[in-house]
């Protein structure tokens, strides 16, 4: 079995406050994209064999994968062998969720090869025991995530908006950048601004309210990424904005023609990076 396992952006990301749990409040709205990773399934007798072409991703139980196997052993008592391989196209520790929708498609792709008729309900209560992203990649399209991001509202589908995203070619760990925040004990996104220009499909006023908390100090070590936010701008971006933890920064283009002039001048540029071209889904 061969599933696309899609990345996310945030369209905006705002960190409330920080909870007793440790963890964070959030109030961020997830896009999914286009740029995916290809995961294949077998059945092997026991246990689980996992491969990757990406040399930074751990073939052991710290992948996201492999919590999805024994989190499916857990809850449904079921003990089957699997075989995943693992083919990275999403740039890891990017910001783009790669591990959190690895893990949603073992979990789908699972739930299917075994027959295991888990709603989609049980799958989204599964994925936040894996991690907080995972719940929304199992959904998918577009929704506003608040508590630590499993509490998932959908919104109106905002497909076919075409963008540019530039990885400098470094992971950042979420871990750090939450530890790092400043958080001012107020909100700093105008979340229902965003939701307003989704339902009215515009990508301009969109862009120009787009925030993300987690810039500032990401920026601070990375000055890079306000070198790219600059050079999106100049070769015909509309506002970028940095993507969840970082260090990627996607940008949005009312014209096809000038996101491959930006393309092509940030290619030559950005020889070290990643830059490729997606759309909304
Ligand atoms: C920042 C975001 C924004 O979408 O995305 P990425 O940059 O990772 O893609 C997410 O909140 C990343 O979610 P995810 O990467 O799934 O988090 P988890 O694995 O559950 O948690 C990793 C660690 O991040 C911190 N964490 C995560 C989520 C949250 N709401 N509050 C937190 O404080 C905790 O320290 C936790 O131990
Ligand atoms: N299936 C996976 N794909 C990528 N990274 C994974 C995976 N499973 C675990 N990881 C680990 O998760 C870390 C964060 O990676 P990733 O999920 O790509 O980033 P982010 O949380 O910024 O979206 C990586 O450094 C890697 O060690």
């Amino acid at each position: 079995m061969k599933i696309e396992s899609y990345g996310k952006i945030n369209l905006g990301l705002d960190v409330l406050y920080k909870r007793e749990d440790n963890y964070h409040e959030l109030s961020t709205i997830m896009q999914q994209i286009d740029l995916s990773d290809i995961l294949t399934i077998k059945d092997i007798k026991e246990g689980i064999k996992l491969e990757s072409n990406h040399r930074d991703v751990p073939l052991d139980s710290r992948n996201l994968v492999y919590k999805s196997w024994e989190k499916i052993k857990e809850k449904t008592g079921i003990n089957r062998g699997v075989h995943i391989n693992i083919n990275k196209r999403i740039p890891v520790a990017a910001g783009l969720a790669g591990g959190s929708t690895n893990a949603a498609a073992t979990l789908k792709g699972l739930n299917e090869l075994w027959d295991l008729k888990l709603n989609e309900e049980e799958l989204r209560n599964i994925a936040v025991e894996i991690g907080a992203d995972v719940p929304f990649c199992t959904m998918g399209g577009t929704a506003l995530a608040e508590g630590i991001g499993e509490k998932l509202t959908k919104l109106k589908s905002f497909k076919n908006h075409q963008l540019l995203l530039i990885n400098p070619g470094m992971g950042i760990s979420t871990v750090e950048v939450y530890k790092k925040l400043r958080l001012k004990g107020k909100r700093t996104l105008d979340t229902n601004k965003i939701i307003s220009s989704i339902e009215n499909n515009d990508i301009k006023t969109l862009s120009d309210n787009m925030i993300n908390v987690m810039e500032e100090v990401v920026l601070e070590n990375n000055p890079i990424i306000e070198e790219i936010k600059n050079d999106l701008i100049k070769y015909g971006s509309l506002k970028p904005l940095m993507s969840g933890s970082g260090p990627t920064v996607f940008g949005f283009f009312d014209d096809l023609d000038k996101l491959h002039y930006c393309k092509d001048k940030l290619e030559e540029k950005y020889t070290k990076g990643i830059v490729v071209e997606g759309k909304t889904i």
